[in-house]
């Protein structure tokens, strides 16, 4: 079984490392890191292991080429023996690791790498420039900073993050250039009315009717194709709206894209489970689903021997999707041992989350985690979280409260989402702390 229901505790050394000011309002770590003064040490303060022997580079000796992997084409086949293995892999690898590799994922690998490069370049903007969408309270749909909380952590981590709400609304910081999707403003009053209506339709996903995927983005390919067309022989013919709107398609595909993979994933999930295969989406109110891209910052580090990228912990929500930029760091907690996991090329990692565990009455555990650092190259990941609407109130699956044999009832309290994420993103990030509290 992945994981282990009590938070590993952390060590701190603040006498190994040198001494530091620590300031109230940090430094984002790519400053710490490009700073002329840090030449083969670490400020105190981002000292989590006490000693190199604790190091968390050094995972244990466990073969990371068994981690399961899922080959998503199958799960989409027309033949139902095949459907039916994977969805038995796939329950195997929920219960077995809470965590694995999902190949054929259909998601081109352009998309992906553009996401990374937009992402990369938002954290090379100015702190200035990032200072304005800073955010105040965990649940703003933008913001960024470094570390985890360091309102109340005693230890920071060598990690920036960059954290947007992308699902049931749209929203995408305002630089860099290119982030955006949607330049709506910039031409909206100049488009037909009919070309306007269709395009609202696309826009505001909550208001279609439950549409498929593939209409979905054929309507969206139609409604820019016919809006190419119109920009292009426009009287202002500017250059700049056709990029706008390459920027909006982008994004609209890769949400929809990776909203699809989780939608599929999940039904596969809700069938091993031995439920109906839709179950999962309609007692998490899917169409509302929140859906947040965290894109993690890990510069090189003189001591990732002593500093750590995320410390354990598991995840809020459903599944979370992680794609990264070909540089390892991921480490996953299986049979009480720490895997590093290496990601082959245009696959994504998927770990089971809170919300999984909860809703499957403990049969699936949502799978400890961390990212450790390396000293030569930046690691960037992108961890995209798949979680139930704000409002719904997350409870075990009544079908599954009596599987357990050892259980008189429901193991897990309910608790709306966001109240949830919020308190999971006030604490500290220490293993599975918010989940704990609604252990019955
Ligand atoms: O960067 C990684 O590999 C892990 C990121 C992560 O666990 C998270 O963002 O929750
Ligand atoms: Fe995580």
């Amino acid at each position: 079984m992945a994981g282990t229901s009590s938070p590993i505790p952390h060590e701190t050394a603040h006498s190994y490392a040198a001494a530091t000011d620590h300031n109230s309002i940090l430094k984002s770590i790519k400053e710490v890191a490009e700073s002329p003064n840090l030449l083969s040490n670490i400020p105190s303060n981002y000292a989590y292991f006490s000693k190199p022997a604790a190091s968390a580079v050094r995972a244990d000796n466990t073969d990371c080429d068994s981690i399961p992997v899922i080959d998503f084409s199958l799960l989409q086949s027309a033949s139902s023996d095949q459907r039916s293995k994977v969805i038995r892999d796939l329950g195997d690898a929920c219960q077995c690791w809470g965590f694995f590799m999902v190949v054929n994922h259909g998601v081109p690998k352009i998309l992906m790498e553009s996401m990374l490069d937009k992402c990369d370049e938002f954290f090379n903007l100015t702190p200035e420039e990032k200072l304005q969408f800073e955010g105040k309270h965990v649940l703003d749909p933008i913001r960024c900073g470094t570390s985890f909380n360091t309102s109340v952590e005693e230890v920071n981590f060598w990690r920036d993050y960059l954290k947007v709400m992308v699902h049931p609304i749209f929203h995408s910081p305002s630089k860099p250039r290119g982030f955006r999707r949607w330049r709506w403003d910039d031409f909206a009053d100049e488009l037909p009315v009919d070309v306007l209506k269709r395009i609202a339709a696309i826009k505001v996903y909550p208001n279609l009717e439950d549409i498929e995927y593939r209409t979905h983005v054929l309507r969206s390919c139609i409604a820019v194709w016919e809006v190419w067309n119109y920009i292009k022989p426009a009287r202002h013919g500017t250059h700049d709206l056709r990029l706008g709107f390459q920027e909006w398609f982008i994004g609209n595909i890769q949400q929809t894209t990776i909203r699809h993979v989780a939608r599929v994933l999940l039904r596969g999930i809700s069938a091993s489970l031995g439920l109906d295969e839709l179950q999962i989406e309609r007692s998490m109110d899917w169409e509302m689903g929140q859906q947040i891209l965290v894109a993690n910052y890990y510069p090189p580090c003189p001591r990732p021997d002593l500093a750590i990228g995320m410390p354990p912990h598991s995840d809020h929500g459903l599944l979370t999707i992680l794609a990264q930029n070909q540089v390892d760091g991921l480490q996953i907690q299986h049979n009480g041992k720490w895997v590093p996991v290496h990601a082959s090329p245009n696959s994504f990692l998927v770990n089971t989350g809170d919300h999984i565990e909860i809703f499957s009455n403990g049969i699936y555990r949502s799978v400890l985690h961390r990212a450790v650092v390396n000293s030569r190259e930046t690691r960037i990941s992108l961890a995209i979280a798949n979680g139930p609407s704000l409002n719904a109130m997350v409870t075990p699956a009544p079908q599954l409260i009596d599987k357990n044999r050892d259980s008189t009832g429901a193991r897990y309290k309910s608790m709306a989402y966001g109240e949830y994420v919020q308190l999971q993103q006030s604490s500290r990030l220490n293993g599975k702390s918010a989940l704990d509290n609604l252990r019955v």
